[in-house]
């Protein structure tokens, strides 16, 4: 076997072809230097197979030939060649294994190429080489990169373009500072050389400073004699920035022994200036100087200046805005490159601007076109022109945190895996273009005449405003478009002037301009194919209230956009993030009173929260809780694990009217509930409002259910006539389902005939356990310790509590009863009802132990017990509260502990009632009652079940 020899090192190999050679790790035909000096690092195993140039993965140093990994005493490469055939990478094995020759064309189609061997691109800006440590900080990460080759585009150090700019102003406006200007400029260098630098790299880097800065003196006091810069005399000072900064950088990495070479790119990059602050590189051009480039500089590491150009006849230019991010973008697409990837000091692109939005999330992945569409729309992406150089050869743009190497970033690509394949994941993000004004010009000889259109941007053009957007009603009786605010005046004078006599003859009604509107665009690949993204946008907006002014979507479908009153977009923006970004069923919770059964479902929600959105997606943020005093407010929903901390130390005085606002103007959620955990009657009058409001309401409170029937029946007529829900299972038997199964007899057409049973857990608790020799007073005391009653035992013990459960049920099961129709027996003697408190009648109590012994004992004589108990009897239209005896063997006798017992008899369970039984009362049940009402309205709102 003869080695074979290497390619034509001069051969018209175009750069396209170089790349793909370089790729597939054959030996590259890399002109001369560079060839020669890979040809003489043989690796040892290719002697019996000296046809083999052994190429490493950059991330293994595992050579993919031999699976040798690195041998340093064979220098830091190890190749071996294989000529004229070609390589396939078996992915499997990590191994390369040689196939027939073949055409570039085909290799480039190949698409698992040993990435290792391709170029590397990174682009730093301006932050990221702001002083002598972050430039260090910057040869560390190229350094890291164990990509085979790498080419790094550099910005100027942080402020330094500005500096320049302005020494060309200052001496072009005679101002003699720009001497000192100048000054400042080469003591910047000169301290951060003589920080990241030593011994012959910064003397030769000082020696090169000073003539440059001499240089600039002679030319900058030329413009100052003259009194005017040309664009190439200014572009010429400005891109010094970026000489210095790239010298910098490739002497830090040298200083770890690192071969390394700087690039200007004026001696490369060849650009048309194409009008408007633009330029078009010279792509061929571009690409025979890069080629020529490489074979004066054979490094592995390539320091690029970044910004800076020529034109075709080689005078200095500069790429313009966001230049060295185009830098990179040309230079990537000029040496194919693997990925390009733009350090800055964000993590990534977010879903909307944070700054407006604080759940706005990092994306992983955007399209070309998604990018290009948020950049369109204001969002500080990428400029659109940098994506096209890489679009062309699918090279993806990972834009990462050089603060935060940890973050992955965001992948801008061709086309992004799909995370989800649902609704929310089609709309990747939001933009929003503030300080635009909507013209509007409208008339009905507008409809059906060619050239309207043209008249109209035509007369736009000539007065150069840009044309944000546009939008023509179907009837072809008006057009609008958007132009910055700052253009309109213009606009509007020049189409009254163009239409001047069509205004007067009528054909045109109006040119009309609605100024302060923004722009909202909901940008995302695959809304071309999704239904109902559209509508799920404008529900948002419809219920933040937003009205929107003006609606575009062209049929790639790539943004919706609608323009709306810019005091609205902050609102609209959060409205339409929240309903594509967060969970559907996202719960914004407020909590009125922390009390017992409040503190206890906050427990229980903290507990819970992670499990709720890990496994159902039901993200629930408890944004505020009110107590009668105090009360806490979030934006994003308050940490349960410190509620009460925080109701103590960072509370403000209570006001029910603030903190329904604050739950209802915040538009980051979509549904949002109000949990009243009080007894109170003023916070239950509030219910209508808030439904009213589009704010759902549960509650184990009463007093709304069992209050005035007409206020009753219209909070039941609002509720069932809108989509507000309203839940109140724990009202009856706490967490025991007995309003949701009277309900499922109801809707499915079972008649109720009677509902009967131990509603109060307090009294059953009292009636199980008053029992020998302990006192009554002992056992309400025992009860009201166990949280079985209420905050006054009294409502319990006066029966009042069973009435307001038999109200609730007999309403529910039609009866239009008002509480005052249920006759109850009070068990508070009428001494005591009269007390101030709750403590003074539980003090008072004992004195009336000896008439409840009477009357226990006479029960018990007769083989019976006492049981308080309510009925809603159906039949009769009537209610009743009482206190019966029942025989030992009857089913009431049997309960334990805060039981309750409730018998439904319906026309299906007429012979044996449908029997719920249970713990009637206590903090957990009471408080796992109302939060399974929590869950519900979830499960309403989409949650899977
Ligand atoms: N304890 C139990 O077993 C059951 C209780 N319930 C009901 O649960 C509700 C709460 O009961 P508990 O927690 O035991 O009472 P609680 O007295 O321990 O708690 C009520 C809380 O509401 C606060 N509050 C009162 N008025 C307020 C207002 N206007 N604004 C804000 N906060 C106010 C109080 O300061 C207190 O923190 C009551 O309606 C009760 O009928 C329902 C079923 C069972
Ligand atoms: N105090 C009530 C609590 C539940 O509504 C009772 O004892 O049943
Ligand atoms: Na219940």
């Amino acid at each position: 076997m003869t080695t074979p020899s290497p390619p034509n090192p001069t051969g018209p190999f175009s750069l396209a072809r170089l790349a793909v050679m370089r790729s597939l790790a054959v030996a590259s035909p890399h002109p001369g230097a560079a060839f020669a000096a890979r040809r003489r690092r043989l690796h040892p195993s290719a002697a019996d197979s000296a046809d083999w140039w052994l190429c490493r993965d950059s991330i293994s140093q595992r050579c993919w030939r031999c699976e040798k990994t690195r041998d340093r005493s064979f220098g830091s490469s190890l190749r071996v060649s294989h000529l004229p055939g070609t390589l396939h990478r078996d992915v499997s094995k990590n191994l390369l294994t040689p196939t027939a020759a073949v055409s570039v064309e085909e290799a480039e189609a190949t698409a698992d190429l040993p990435k290792g061997d391709m170029w590397s691109v990174h682009k730093f800006g301006g932050t990221c080489m702001g002083t002598s440590q972050r430039i260090q900080n910057v040869a560390d990460i190229v350094l890291r990169d164990l990509s085979e080759r790498k080419l790094v585009v550099v910005s100027a150090m942080s402020k330094v373009t500005d500096m320049m700019y302005n020494l060309v102003n200052k001496a072009q406006s005679r101002d003699d500072s720009y001497i000192t200007a100048l000054d400042e400029v080469f003591e910047k260098h000169m301290e951060a050389a003589k920080d990241l630098l030593a011994g012959e790299d910064l003397a030769r880097f000082l020696s090169q400073l000073h003539a440059d800065i001499s240089n600039l003196k002679a030319m900058l006091r030329a413009i100052y004699i003259a009194g005017h810069a040309t664009e190439s005399f200014s572009d010429f000072v400005v891109g010094h920035g970026e000489l210095w900064s790239a010298q910098m950088l490739s002497y830090a990495i040298k200083k770890s022994g690192t071969p390394c070479s700087w690039m200007d790119t004026r001696e490369v990059l060849v650009v048309n200036p194409s009008g408007s602050n633009q330029v078009d590189p010279d792509y061929l051009e571009s690409e025979k100087r890069l080629e020529q480039w490489f074979v004066r500089h054979p490094a592995e590491t390539i320091i690029a200046t970044g910004f800076i150009a020529s034109t075709p006849d080689n005078i200095p230019t500069t790429l313009k805005r966001d230049g060295s991010d185009f830098s990179a973008a040309i230079i990537g697409s000029l040496v194919k490159a693997r990925q390009v990837t733009i350090w800055t000091d964000v993590d990534g692109v977010f879903s909307a601007d944070p700054r407006k939005v604080s759940e706005a999330v990092i994306l992983s992945t955007l399209s070309y076109q998604e990018a290009w569409e948020m950049s369109y729309f204001g969002a500080n992406v990428l400029h659109p022109r940098t994506i096209i150089p890489v679009m062309k050869y699918n090279i993806p743009i990972v834009i990462r945190n050089i603060f935060n190497t940890s973050a992955p970033g965001t992948m801008i690509c061709q086309q992004p895996a799909n995370e989800n394949g649902d609704l929310d994941a089609c709309v990747k993000a939001f933009a929003t273009i503030d300080k635009l004004a909507l013209v509007n010009v409208e008339g009905t000889g507008m409809a059906g005449v060619p050239g309207t259109a043209s008249a109209i941007f035509g007369t736009v053009k000539d007065v150069g405003a840009n044309v944000i957007m546009i939008s023509q009603a179907s009837s072809e009786h008006s057009i609008c478009f958007a132009v910055p605010e700052k253009e309109v005046a213009s606009v509007s004078a020049a189409l009254h002037a163009r239409f001047r006599e069509a205004l007067a003859a009528g054909r045109l009604s109006k040119v009309e301009v609605i100024h302060n509107c923004s722009i909202l665009a909901a940008v995302g690949l695959r809304m071309a194919s999704t239904p109902g993204v559209s509508a799920t946008l404008f529900d948002a907006l419809a219920k933040a209230n937003i009205n929107v002014r003006a609606i575009s979507q062209g049929c790639s479908e790539y943004n919706i956009t609608v323009v709306l009153k810019q005091e609205d977009c902050v609102r609209a923006l959060r409205a339409a993030h929240s309903r594509f970004f967060l969970s559907k069923t996202t719960l914004a919770v407020g909590i009125v009173g922390p009390g017992l059964i409040g503190r206890t479902l906050l427990n229980q929600l903290k507990d819970q929260a992670a499990v709720l959105k890990e496994n159902l997606n039901i993200d629930l943020r408890v944004m505020g809780i009110t107590g009668s005093r105090t009360m806490v407010l979030s934006d994003i929903g308050i940490d349960l694990t410190q509620w009460k901390g925080k109701l103590q130390t960072e509370a403000e005085t209570a006001d029910l009217d603030k903190f329904v606002h604050h739950l209802s103007e915040n538009h980051f959620f979509p549904n949002r509930v109000l949990v009243d955990c009080t007894a109170d009657t003023s916070v239950a009058s509030h219910y209508y409002d808030w439904l009213k409001k589009g704010i759902h309401v549960i509650t184990p409170n009463k007093k709304a259910n069992s209050g005035p029937l007409d206020r009753y029946l219209k909070l039941r007529t609002l509720q069932r006539a809108s989509y507000t829900h309203y839940f109140y299972e724990a009202t009856v038997g706490a967490g025991l389902p007995i309003i949701s199964t009277l309900r499922g007899l109801l809707e499915t057409g079972d008649k109720i005939l009677r509902i009967e049973g131990i509603f109060s857990g307090t009294l059953s608790y009292i009636f199980n356990n008053f029992e020998g020799a302990r006192t009554f007073s002992d056992v309400v005391a025992e009860a009201k310790e166990a949280g079985y009653t209420e905050p006054d035992p009294r409502d319990d013990l006066s029966g009042t509590d069973v009435a307001r459960k038999v109200i609730i049920l007999a309403r529910e099961s039609g009866l239009r009863l008002e509480l005052s129709d249920i006759p109850v027996r009070s068990l508070v003697p009428e001494a005591l009802r009269s007390c101030a408190s709750a403590d003074e009648y539980m003090q008072k109590l004992p004195s009336f132990d000896q008439d409840w012994a009477s009357e226990r004992n006479d029960a018990e004589a007769a083989g019976e017990v006492l049981r308080y108990v309510g009925v809603v009897d159906v039949i009769n239209k009537k209610g009743q509260v009482e206190l019966r005896r029942y025989k030992r063997d009857h089913p009431f006798a049997q309960l334990s502990g805060s039981d309750n017992i409730i018998a439904f008899t319906t026309s299906r369970y007429k012979e044996q009632p449908l029997i719920v039984r249970g713990p009637g009362a206590g903090a957990e049940v009471t408080a796992g009652g109302v939060f399974s009402d929590i869950l519900r309205l979830a499960s309403y709102l989409g949650a899977p079940s």
